[in-house]
């Protein structure tokens, strides 16, 4: 396909599993219909590519020639989720001399560098700018709508079939660029949207949880960490102690099918699934990867009566999630939260569309003028996720033809 066009990938959140699913353990997770992110591809005219990722403030462009160098990942087309760790050298190299060293613009470059490698190595001239209206890097998955919605962008500008397995499988290697060791739970949800019960290496089941929506209260402590980070320290926790950490892991399994069994019935037991979200957040503490604001939102949640939290995504900072048992004190909760503590709430409905695009034949020019203007201001100034959704958001009232 031609540029330019959009794509774009909803957040998720991890219900239950996070962590164990690493080890093929099970776990539950949903999309953000509302919290996506947005990738514009657009022709310039400088046989350069260019990468204009505002949220994160990376702002770059690689001559063709400095990327031709680079050979392709034998994996090319076919894919192959083994990184090819000479290329992948040769990447990191090239982000080095380009002075990219924050690491969340190395990750961002990297993932994007691989997958243009794999899949359109012989491609200039274009300009790809993302926006998100996710917290990043904050446990909701904006990686993994990150590397979907590149995946989707370059199957397309490759001319493939594109079908939401290959895209799957393509943000499954974005992810691994971007966090080493992903079990790609946050890549499947964001790609085919809705709730899932995933384990590494089986068939995801669907969970429909329309007739029972479970009342959640995100709260994003605003304390940045990695992903890559928590993960490998679980690792390290794992390889020095295997026969503790292996029933730990075994237990988190456990939570997630037994939860699963419980949200797919037709009158669902929330007090037990109130007590699995109790016994998980204290096995990821025993993981190491709470964190001092966590704690306060579980006691500030119980205090209240409003119901249990635990934290979602990696960890260490970043989201909780808060069942809403009772909503008496909801209110209070909230504005404890924000006035006391000064973390963001967010209010959310799970599930909902996965990664969907805006073709370039119904891209008509006043449409591009808009889009031009916002992701030309996104620039400068982070566009405020009103103005964004106004003209983005996927769902009954948009203004975009995403299919
Ligand atoms: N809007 C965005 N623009 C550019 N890079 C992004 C964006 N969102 C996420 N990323 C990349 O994803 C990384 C965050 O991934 P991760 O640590 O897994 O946190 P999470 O997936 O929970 O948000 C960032 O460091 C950055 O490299
Ligand atoms: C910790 C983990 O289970 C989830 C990570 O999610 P996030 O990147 O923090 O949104 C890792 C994974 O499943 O790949
Ligand atoms: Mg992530």
């Amino acid at each position: 396909m031609q540029p330019p066009f959009l794509t774009s990938a909803p957040a998720k959140v991890i219900l239950f599993g996070e962590h164990s699913a690493v080890y093929g353990k099970h776990a539950i997770a949903a999309s953000i219909h509302s919290l996506r992110t947005y990738l514009y591809v657009t022709p310039t005219a400088d046989n350069a590519i260019t990468l204009n990722f505002p949220d994160i403030k990376l702002y770059y462009t690689w001559e063709s020639n400095s990327l031709s160098k680079i050979p392709s990942p034998s994996a090319s087309i076919e894919i192959n989720d083994t990184i090819d760790q000479q290329v992948a050298e040769q990447i990191q190299n090239l982000i080095k001399e380009s002075n990219i060293v924050d690491p969340l613009h190395a990750n961002a470059a990297f993932c994007f560098l691989y997958l243009y490698k794999c899949l359109i190595p012989n491609t200039s001239s274009l300009k790809f700018t993302m926006v998100s209206t996710s917290p990043i890097g904050a446990g909701l998955g904006s990686s993994a709508a990150v590397s979907v919605a590149l995946s989707y962008a370059m199957l397309q500008l490759a001319n493939q079939q594109t079908n939401k397995d290959l895209i799957n499988k393509w943000a499954f290697v974005g992810e691994k660029c971007i966090h080493g060791n992903p079990s790609g739970v946050d890549n499947l949800v964001s790609t085919h949207g809705g709730a899932i019960l995933y384990k590494k290496g089986t068939e995801a089941k669907l969970l429909d949880l329309s007739n029972n929506p479970l009342e959640i209260l995100l709260t994003y402590t605003k304390v940045p960490r990695s992903t890559k980070t928590l993960v490998s320290n679980v690792r390290q926790l794992y390889e020095i102690y295997p026969d503790i950490i292996t029933p730990v892991l075994d237990s988190m399994d456990s939570i997630a099918c037994k939860a699963s069994h419980i949200l797919t019935q037709n009158e669902p037991d929330f007090q037990s699934i109130a007590s699995l979200v109790d016994i998980n957040q204290g096995l990821l503490q025993s993981l190491g990867v709470s964190h001092e604001t966590i704690a306060k939102i579980c006691l500030l949640s119980e205090q209240l009566h409003i119901g249990p939290t635990k934290l979602t995504g990696a960890g260490g900072g970043g989201c909780t999630l808060t069942l809403i048992q009772d909503s008496t004190n909801v209110q209070k909760f909230k504005e404890t939260l924000t006035d006391t503590y000064g973390f963001d709430t967010i209010e959310t409905q799970l599930g909902g569309d996965g990664c969907l695009l805006v073709p370039n034949d119904d891209l008509n020019g006043d449409v591009i003028k808009q889009l031009d203007k916002l992701f030309e201001e996104s620039e400068s100034n982070k566009v405020n996720k009103d103005i964004i959704d106004s003209l983005l958001l996927p769902g009954p009232n948009q203004k975009l033809p995403w299919k």
